[in-house]
Formats: structure tokens, sequence, C-alpha cells
């Protein structure tokens, strides 16, 4: 191997962080048991799970704005400390913003705060706009801004000092479908500018769409981890069918006889298909049954999610 494919190589294996049996508790109760899990370079992680399930705490922790009882955190090998808070950015589910500062005020601030000199800051608060699109609202007191430019900016706090790591938690809450369309651009192109993103989210379409791998977290623990391919081997199915029929224990029966494994996802009786049919060999599957409608999808993170945290 020559030596620039090894240099390539060895920063390809680089991990950026790297948690490894992470504890926590406060009192009796066990918020984090174990956590591991690693973020490559340049990826977009998904970190998602039920309310409560220990993503904040993991977040506190990672920022050491949280002492664990045990286990170790490492970005770029270096354990967490203060000093390892400036390569992580974070722009946190709650807009953290001056509204009656304007944009180019508010990231002046924040630059400040981490020591940038004069003219590092604005040159920064110029490519911190410049990256969210907001430099025609430099000006503009924040307190004017949409709910999707706020959240936009929100991130550019988060940018300002130049980290190695952002973590977005939970970006595009809240906001409309043109917003979140927008947020996921901005997403995008940091990943395209060489950024490692840890993101958490309800929106499992949203990780969908932008993560290269996801971690599924309950009750503190990495329940699974992968990419989407990987995470969907859980699921032994070629196609998820949702059926409504007034004879639903009929057709569970025949499904079960032919092997189909059947889910309640809300109110809908979905059955997996071990294999490709048509739509008129699932009719004939279930000859004899009156069938409302069928309806055909393929599996997504949302049937592999149910099933992993059922
Ligand atoms: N300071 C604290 N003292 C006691 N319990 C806490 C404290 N902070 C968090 N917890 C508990 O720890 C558990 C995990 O909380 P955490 O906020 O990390 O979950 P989360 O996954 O971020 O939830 P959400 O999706 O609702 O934001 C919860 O049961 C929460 O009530």
């Amino acid at each position: 191997m020559s030596e620039i494919h090894k240099i390539v190589l060895f920063y390809v294996l680089v991990i950026v962080l790297h948690i490894e049996n992470l504890c926590k508790s406060y009192g009796n109760r066990h918020v984090l048991q174990n956590l591991t899990l690693h973020i490559h370079p340049g990826e977009i992680y998904g970190l998602l799970g039920p309310n409560g399930a220990g993503k904040t705490t993991t977040i506190n922790s990672i920022c050491n704005l949280l002492k664990a009882d045990s286990g170790t955190i490492t970005i770029n090998h270096q354990p967490v400390s203060d000093a390892t808070k400036t390569l992580i950015g974070i722009a946190p589910q709650e807009n953290l913003l001056y509204k009656t500062l304007t944009c180019a005020e508010n990231l002046h601030f924040f630059a400040r705060i981490y020591g940038l000199s004069k003219r590092q800051r604005q040159q920064q608060v110029h490519t911190c706009l410049d990256a969210v699109n907001l430099c025609d609202r430099a000006q503009s007191p924040v307190e004017t801004l949409s709910g999707g430019m706020q959240r936009r900016l929100n991130i550019a706090v988060a940018l300002v000092h130049q980290p190695k790591l952002v973590i977005l938690d939970e970006p595009t809450t809240g906001l409309d479908i043109e917003a979140r369309y927008e947020v996921w651009d901005l997403i995008r192109r940091l990943q395209r500018q060489g950024l490692t993103i840890l993101l958490t989210t309800h929106l499992l379409d949203e990780a969908e769409r932008l993560c290269q791998r996801i971690g599924i977290l309950k009750g503190g623990q990495i329940l699974v981890e992968g990419s989407l391919d990987t995470l969907r081997q859980r699921i032994p199915a070629q196609e998820i069918v949702i059926i409504q029929t007034q004879e639903e224990e009929r057709a569970i029966a025949r499904a079960t006889e032919l092997g189909f494994t059947h889910r309640r996802y809300g109110n809908d009786l979905a059955f997996w298909l071990p294999e490709a049919l048509d739509l008129k060999e699932i009719i004939e599957r279930f000859e004899g049954i009156s069938l409302d409608s069928i309806t055909r999808q393929p599996v997504r993170l949302e049937h592999i999610y149910i099933e992993v945290t059922r």
C-alpha cells in the first residue's frame, strides 16, 4: 500500500466521536446504561428514541455539560473536557438567540464568547450568514425573522467557531414543510463542506432522508445501529401490505397460515410479505375474505423503529 493510500485510510478510519459504555443515573433512575456509539467523520448520524430515552443526557455529556458516572467519550481521540468544547457546535431544540439583536449581532456575540479575534469574527459572521442564506437579513432583528429563518440562524450560531462536530437537536420541529426543505438543504450542504453531524429527531422521514447511519436509543441503550439498509434487515419482508377488512380475524388467520407476520401500526392492520407479490397475487392469497382496500408500502424506518422500540 502506498504512503498516500495509508494516509487516506488513516483519515477514513479516524472516529470523530466515540462513546463507550456510558452510564448516568439520577438517584436510582438509570438514564444511560452502557451506552456505546461511534460517529464517523463526515457522516450524518441520526440519534432516535422515544421521549425520555436519554438523548439530551447523551448530548449534554458529549458537550461536557454533564459528568457521566462511568464510561468514556472521546472526540478526535481526546477525552471530553473544556478543551474539546471548541470542537463541537450545538444548535439546541429551543433557539438560543437574542430576539432584539440583529442576526449579525447575535453571531458576533457568540463568536466573542468563543474568543475569536475581531478580524476572525467579521469573517466568520459573514461566512455563517452566507452558509445559512441570511446575508440579506444581517441587520434584521431576530424577532422580525420567520420561524424557518430563526432556526437557520440558530444553526449558524453553532458554526461560528468552526467546529468539527455539529449537534442538531430536533432541527426542524415546528417548522412548515417549505422551511423544513430549506433546513434539510442546509444540513446536506454542511455535510458536503466536511462537517460531521449528530442529529436528533422524532421525524423518522427526516432521518431517512438525511442520515447515513442511525442509532435507536431506548432505556439509555442503543438497541440497533447502522445504515438504513442494515436496519431494514430487522424486518424480513419485501414489502408491507395494509389491509382494510371487516373480517380481520379471518385475514390474520389466513396470513398466519401463509407465514405472513402481522402487526398493528396505529389502527392499521399490516402484513409483512416475505416475497415480492403483485396485487393480483396478494388478493388471491386472501381469497374468500372480503377486502375493502389494500395499500402497499416499502419497509420504512417507521416500521423498524416500532419493531425495535416496542
Ligand atoms: N436533572 C435530572 N434529574 C432527574 N431526572 C432527569 C434529569 N434530567 C433528565 N432526567 C430524566 O432522565 C430521562 C432521560 O431524559 P432525557 O432528557 O435525556 O431524554 P430525551 O431522550 O432527551 O427525551 P426527549 O425526547 O423528551 O427530549 C428522563 O426520564 C428524564 O426525566
